[in-house]
């Protein structure tokens, strides 16, 4: 389990972290979520005691990093694949790492095969290991102590599908043993299907602490996109009956309120021929891209565009 409670970091003037309180929880995977530059990896850090809170504090198993008698055995982390000597191999350095941390040789073998690097490529130097590899390995690393806790920050950058697919069985694999894992993105798309739980935070603070099927269904809109040679009539025969009608860019109204199967009651009733008739359902990317420029609505200007589209 990871506890955040008021946990606060300022840059200067620049509040990067804000008043953050939150739990993550053992036994699923939860989703850490924001646009670039929310304060997810500075949270992260604060976390790990790589960087001191302004103020609050940061709990692991109950403890404070600091107090860990055996850190990598309790929490996994994987913060920046690219921070490995790359001049040793990754078997030299996973033995390096295992022997600094009084774990058996024979956990280096475990954790490559479970990280499906074969032991020709585990005898390579890492300077020439793609990133889906150099993210293997940073895994194999935060596996090592067998820990209960794992924090990986954007753990599927820059991967391909396959790359992609792999992460995210290994982390529902890693939870369904009753681990805490706790990771982050800036892409709903693939946390949607990855995590079961999530912590949305936008500009240092949190928006949401929500079970992600509760998210989806509280947050997301319905509606029908409809056409009629008749437009104008159609529309007023929606809102008579009580939809919510708004022009929508693919042409024709985008209806919400009545079902499509209501909507197509009502044009019967009415005699308009229908040209379209079509269920909408937001996506959480939109759902969640909408949730964060509103939440930097009072921004100025500029930074607010840039929020908007980093939060894309
Ligand atoms: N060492 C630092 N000194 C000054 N400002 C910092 C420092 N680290 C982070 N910040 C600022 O704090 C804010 C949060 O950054 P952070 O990297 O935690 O966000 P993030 O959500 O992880 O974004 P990204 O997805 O881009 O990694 C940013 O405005 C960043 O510029």
């Amino acid at each position: 389990m990871i506890e955040v409670h008021a946990l606060t970091k300022r840059y200067g003037d620049r509040t990067a972290v804000d008043a953050l309180s939150f739990a993550v929880r053992p036994g699923r995977v939860t989703g850490f979520l924001g646009p670039n530059g929310a304060g997810k990896s500075t949270t992260m850090r604060l976390i790990l005691g790589l960087d001191a809170p302004s103020e609050g504090a940061a709990w692991i198993g109950g403890r404070l990093y600091g107090d860990l008698r055996a850190p990598l055995c309790a929490v996994g982390s994987l913060l920046d694949a690219k921070g490995v000597h790359g001049g040793r191999s990754a078997r030299a350095h996973l033995v390096a790492l295992a022997a600094a941390n009084g774990l058996p040789r024979r956990r280096v073998d475990e954790v490559l095969e479970l990280v499906g690097l074969d032991p020709a490529t585990a005898a390579k130097r890492t300077r020439g290991f793609s990133l889906g590899m150099g993210q293997r390995l940073g895994i194999a690393s935060a596996l090592l102590g067998d820990p209960e806790v794992l924090m990986l920050d954007e753990p599927v950058n820059g991967l391909d599908t396959e790359g992609i697919r792999w992460i995210r069985e290994l982390m529902r694999g890693l939870a369904a043993e009753g681990r805490t894992v706790f990771l982050s993105s800036h892409l709903m798309s693939e946390l949607e299907l990855t995590a079961e739980h999530l912590v949305i935070i936008g500009r240092g603070r949190l928006l949401a602490d929500t079970p992600m099927r509760e998210f989806i269904d509280r947050h997301s809109r319905s509606g029908t996109l409809v056409r009629s040679p008749e437009a104008e009539r159609l529309r007023a025969v929606l809102e008579e009956a009580g939809a919510r009608v708004s022009a929508d860019a693919r042409g024709g109204w985008l209806a919400e309120g009545p079902s499509a199967e209501a909507i197509g009651g009502l044009a019967r009733d009415h005699r308009l021929a229908l040209s379209e008739l079509t269920p909408l359902r937001s996506s959480l990317e939109e759902v969640y891209t909408e949730m964060v420029a509103s939440a930097t609505e009072f921004r100025g200007a500029g930074g607010e565009r840039r929020e908007r589209e980093a939060a894309r």
